[in-house]
């Protein structure tokens, strides 16, 4: 039985584009100014030294920003870098930028399977303040409410084990009776690895599907065996 479902964001419960097209370039846009005005802020400094040491320690102030534009304008998935990014995109959705992309179908199974006592939780590569910002100011409103737990990469990589081991422990459920519903096919088996129930997501209706049940749409996701 299925007691608690996890979900990845981009892709899955939010459209790609929306992370491609408004997000990193809101991130690319504001990151020099956000830098200026908030390198003293110890967070943001803890998050300089990070990336920084990341990208090998020698770049001066310039050439990091460099990197870190081109990392973002590649969408890559660096922990710190993630972290910074939601920081500055708190902003934009305080200022009303830009809302969270939800796809209708995720929003109303989420409800429906809220109702039904089913935990909910987040595991991205966003960081767990981004997940929090984007849920509190999605399109469909607040979803936060329908959530139970946040998971980042600070509890390991998306395409490692011991990740969904730990994020089971922590929910509090056994490896069995979690459900992960993502777009990427080496984090479905990273998690079918570890012994999580798997649906990937295709909302392009691709054809590649492995070993894992395929849906384009949150209402195809079956919770039985
Ligand atoms: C709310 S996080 C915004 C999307 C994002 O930056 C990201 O990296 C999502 O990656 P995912 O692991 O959800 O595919
Ligand atoms: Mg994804």
């Amino acid at each position: 039985m299925i007691r608690a479902i996890i979900t990845d964001i981009e892709g899955t419960l939010s459209g790609v584009s929306f992370t491609r097209e408004v997000l990193l370039p809101h991130a690319v846009k504001h990151l020099p100014e956000f830098v200026r005005t908030h390198r003293t802020v110890p967070e943001v400094k803890r998050l300089l030294a990070d990336i920084r040491a990341y990208a090998g320690g020698s770049l001066d102030d310039e050439a990091l920003m460099q990197r870190m534009v081109a990392w973002m304008s590649a969408d890559q998935k660096i922990t710190p870098l993630k972290a910074l990014q939601g920081l500055i995109w708190e902003e934009g959705y305080r200022r009303g930028d830009f809302k969270g992309h939800v796809y209708p179908d995720a929003v109303a199974c989420l409800r429906a399977w809220h109702d039904r006592g089913i935990t909910l939780h987040v595991f991205s590569s966003g960081s767990v303040r981004a997940q929090e910002d984007f849920l509190a100011h999605s399109e469909a409103g607040d979803l936060r409410p329908l959530f139970s737990g946040n998971f980042d990469t600070r509890i390991g990589g998306k395409t490692h084990i011991a990740a969904y081991k730990l994020i089971t422990e922590r929910i509090g459920c056994a490896p069995g009776e979690a459900l992960f519903l993502c777009d990427d096919t080496r984090e479905l088996d990273a998690a079918a690895a570890a012994g999580l129930r798997t649906t990937l997501v295709q909302r392009q209706g691709a054809a590649a599907s492995g070993s894992h049940p395929v849906v384009t749409d949150f209402h195809q996701i079956r919770l039985e065996p």
